[in-house]
């Protein structure tokens, strides 16, 4: 399984990558919001932090305001064009699946965001869309389950063969890291905060402080 950071910021991201080799970063607009920098700022710092290092996706959402096909794969060219790393996000609607279809097909990597069913997740894997981001933790604050969709995409896609690869995003606790894991999903998009909190444990902590003390109380020569 592979693991991609959810963020804007290269210092967030550095972290990330050294602590726990992350494979990949995926953006949104909200995370460019919460870098406090403009966008195009943004995707040039880090279209340079990844130079020279192509097998990094880094997955930009572009300006979610266009509508039309013809203009999202407008959109998606110009930023595409920055950096061969980049990885489009494009909002799973019709437009967008039209537009998704027609990028790949010009080489230009998508990942269809904002997935919230598994019939959704059919038409990308079908036009062979790089990615499909299943949304966990949104699913589960409006009250459904986040992780059988993710367990039904899994199934449909080895049914028929995909290969778009599957990101479970919004990803909240290590409980649903676990879950993505355990359904075969190829990757968990989520926060430094929730890698932080998911890859220790209280009990750790804990053994840890048995062996100091019974290190601390061995006999000395
Ligand atoms: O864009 C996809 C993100 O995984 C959404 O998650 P978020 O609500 O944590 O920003």
């Amino acid at each position: 399984m592979k693991f991609f950071l959810d963020s804007a910021k290269i210092d967030e991201i550095r972290e990330a990558r050294d602590t726990f080799g992350i494979d990949g970063v995926t953006t949104n607009p909200k995370h460019v919001m919460n870098s406090g920098k403009p966008f195009l700022t943004v995707v040039n710092e880090l279209a340079a932090e990844f130079k020279g290092h192509p097998d990094f996706p880094i997955s930009v959402e572009i300006n979610p305001h266009l509508e039309t096909a013809a203009d999202i794969v407008d959109g998606a060219e110009k930023i595409a064009r920055i950096s061969e790393n980049f990885v489009i996000k494009i909002p799973c609607t019709n437009e967008g699946l039209c537009a998704a279809r027609k990028l790949e097909a010009k080489g230009v990597r998508t990942n269809v965001t904002l997935v919230f069913s598994a019939s959704q997740a059919i038409v990308p894997g079908k036009i062979k869309a790089k990615y499909v981001s299943p949304f966990v933790g949104w699913k589960e604050d409006s009250g459904d389950d986040g992780l059988d969709y993710v367990r039904d995409i899994v199934q449909i896609y080895r049914t028929y063969g995909f290969d778009t690869e599957i990101i479970v995003a919004a990803v909240r606790n290590g409980y649903q890291i676990g879950e993505a894991a355990k359904a075969g999903a190829d990757i968990v998009t989520a926060g430094l905060a929730v890698f932080r909190a998911s890859f220790e444990h209280a009990f750790t902590a804990q053994g840890l402080g048995v062996f100091q003390n019974a290190w601390d109380n061995t006999v000395t020569d």
